[in-house]
């Protein structure tokens, strides 16, 4: 049947030289669908014919139209339940299902009057007789004037859908008969010689490969994947979090939450039968949060209660992570996740931090919205705009940790604490266009989805803004498509980003003289015909014997001139063997991993074609990213080895590109660090 329907859409277009598949179904009888598939499949012949996509609306009967088109427009059947003796007005009106409206457009039109002089309103007819123009016209649209449509259409009788179809034209290779490639040079071919007159199907090199039958990544891994790689390039190192089982004073006590908080009630926190209790605490520590909660302290008038030991003891599994935020302030790091302790951390911090983070994600449209949590003040919801919900959703908790919790620990007073927690669940949502959270999580999840939806590289920059946004989504209903999740994600992750401007960076390395970050000059080397970079070295005060070697390094780059994109400014320190880049403002990238993707990814943003890394697809990616992460690995763990192939290659590590990970091991040859491993 489909050969069939192709042989008659070629015959069609040799007579006619063009057509149009609406024009096509119509003439064919067919479904326009099934030409459609048809038509697709004649595209995929080389040159035949050319394929363009057209848009056509079209009105359609409601389904009020076509109970007019059966039963007469509803004024008309008013009209004609009336008797010559005429009828009361109440029983008029349930007389049909449309009666209502009925009446009163019969009203209007003067063929019926309303006599109010006797008990009860009486209907009588006005005219002799009537003409049901409405029918008439439903019954052929083609021939009704625009402007009455969109009357009709006011009245709900019509709608008008937009359908999307395709016009063909002749292509360069056009003919009536199509002639079969042969797609493979088979032994018989060859053997009868026929191959000399066969034509073959030339090689599909875009051709996705069939997918393996492995498992997948769920979305959410990916995300929190991604999640996980902006932190540390944003300068935060990890803690752990596997301790599901927590104790009230971690989890409640120790961040100020009253011991009568309904948190803590038995419906609201499960505890632990075995072991049902806790016994070792920082004695110390406890004393002063049993104070500041039963007396006050450090300004704060506390709570007022009596506090128990054994409230604080009770074993509990983890409500939320920021127990370990707690402890891991406690022990006074620096940096841990969801968490930053400074001298003079402001709110501004706070926001500025969450902006750089979600604008990694390529999310820019963030609100903060006051809120309340038992240990922080002020506390902020992090809410984000949903373009597929068209709403402000709420994606995180955030806030700066209270005194009352901060001081008891022993922090300096002038030191604040900025904290927040994430949802991963809702950015992935927004991410990948669900409007459903059941889409992801629980029974209702489609595995067909895990499967193939894209390698999770969230946009970095523009997205797609509300108002393409809605008119896709409005294409979509109009057109009726099926609308699976498939090709929710498909359109989401195809959609193409605008480039960003390059904004002028100028960033300052600390960096240990023992472990030179070599990289940096085969890094400017690379990008130097693409970017303006200049380079200046300081030796910092603490660097007792400062190797002659590094003296030059760089001397390439010195530059006087202002005017450059990138201007890096290297300050030799004995650090350790992470060198640290701080960006203006208060972030810094630690580890030179993290530099190094720092800097692909901000080079990379503007010129695509210099050391590529994200713009050849997530395999790509990814498979930078598994180098990266070896190297790191490597560098830091004396028991790991770089892979033997990761530097005997001959050739670049990612075939035919430079990238990123080439300049690092040419860097790690150099300064020797593999021989420390
Ligand atoms: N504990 C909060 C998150 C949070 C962390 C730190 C500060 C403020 C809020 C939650 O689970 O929602």
């Amino acid at each position: 049947m489909a050969k069939l329907l192709t042989d008659r859409i070629l015959e069609h277009l040799g007579a006619r030289g063009e057509t149009n598949l609406l024009d096509l179904a119509d003439e064919f009888q067919e479904d326009h669908q099934k030409i459609v598939g048809a038509a697709k499949s004649l595209e995929t012949v080389d040159g035949l014919i050319v394929v363009k996509p057209i848009s056509k609306k079209k009105w359609e009967l409601t389904d009020e139209g076509r109970h007019i088109i059966e039963h007469g427009s509803h004024e008309a059947v008013v009209y004609n339940a009336v008797p010559d003796e005429g009828i009361p007005q109440a029983k008029l009106v349930k007389s049909s299902p449309y009666a209502k409206v009925g009446f009163s457009k019969a009203m209007v039109t003067g063929w019926i009057e309303l006599d109010k002089s006797g008990d009860v309103p009486i209907v009588r007819k006005k005219v002799p007789s009537i003409v049901d123009v409405v029918q008439t016209h439903l019954k052929n649209l083609s021939s009704v004037p625009e402007n009455i449509k969109a009357e009709y259409k006011k009245r709900k009788l019509l709608q008008e859908v937009v359908i999307k179809s395709m016009r063909l034209e002749k292509g360069p290779n056009f003919s009536t008969k199509i002639e079969k490639l042969e797609a493979d040079l088979t032994s018989d071919l060859l053997v009868n010689g026929t191959w000399k007159d066969k034509k073959f199907k030339p090689y599909n090199f875009e051709a996705l490969g069939a997918p393996l039958p492995i498992g997948h990544l769920h979305p959410l891994l990916k995300v929190r994947h991604e999640f996980r790689k902006i932190f540390l390039e944003m300068g935060f190192t990890e803690m752990e979090t596997n301790n599901y089982v927590e104790n009230s004073f971690w989890n409640f006590d120790a961040l100020f939450q009253p011991q009568q908080h309904p948190a803590r009630d038995a419906h609201d926190t499960f505890f632990i039968s075995e072991p049902r209790i806790s016994t070792k605490f920082p004695m110390e520590y406890l004393e002063r949060v049993k104070t500041v909660h039963s007396k006050g302290a450090y300004g704060s008038q506390g709570y007022r209660y009596d506090w128990k030991l054994e409230e604080a003891q009770k074993n509990l599994l983890r409500t939320h992570t920021t127990s370990n935020s707690a402890r891991m302030l406690y022990k006074l790091m620096e940096k841990v996740e969801g968490v930053i302790a400074d001298y003079n951390l402001t709110l501004g911090n706070l926001i500025g931090t969450l902006y750089e983070f979600f604008s990694k994600l390529g999310i820019t449209q963030l609100q903060f919205k006051p809120a309340y949590n038992p240990y922080t003040e002020p506390s902020m919801e992090i809410f984000c705009f949903h373009n597929g919900l068209e709403k402000w959703i709420e994606i995180g908790n955030s806030g700066m940790f209270r005194p009352e919790m901060i001081l008891p620990m022993n922090l300096p007073p002038d030191v604040n604490v900025i904290a927040w927690g994430l949802s991963l669940e809702r950015p992935t949502m927004i991410k990948y266009g669900l409007n459903n959270i059941r889409d992801l999580v629980g029974p209702k999840v489609d595995m067909e989805m895990v499967h193939n939806n894209p390698l999770c590289r969230l946009e970095k920059t523009s997205r797609m803004t509300r108002l393409q946004w809605k008119t896709r989504q409005h294409e979509e209903k109009s057109v009726k498509t099926q609308s699976n999740q498939e090709t929710k994600i498909k359109q989401v992750a195809e959609h193409p980003s605008e480039k960003p401007k390059f904004v002028r960076q100028q960033l300052v390395i600390f960096c240990d003289p023992q472990y030179p970050i070599s990289f940096i000059l085969s890094f400017i080397r690379v990008v130097a015909p693409y970017f303006r970079v200049s380079l200046s070295t300081h030796v910092h005060s603490t660097v007792t014997n400062f190797p002659k070697k590094l003296a030059g390094f760089g001397s390439l780059y010195f530059s006087k001139g202002a005017n450059v994109d990138i201007s890096f400014t290297v300050i030799w320190k004995p650090i350790g063997l992470d060198p640290i880049m701080v960006l203006p403002g208060m972030h810094r990238i630690l580890g030179m991993v993290n530099i190094a993707r720092y800097l692909n990814r901000l080079v990379e943003q503007v010129d695509t074609n210099v050391l590529k890394y994200e713009t050849n697809g997530p395999l790509y990616a990814s498979k930078i990213d598994f180098y990266l992460d070896k190297i790191h690995y490597a560098l830091h763990d004396s028991d790991r080895v770089l892979p033997m192939h990761m530097y005997k290659t001959s050739c670049y590590i990612m075939g035919k590109d430079i990238s990123i990970i080439d300049l690092i091991l040419e860097n790690i040859d150099k300064c020797q660090i593999r021989e420390k491993m």
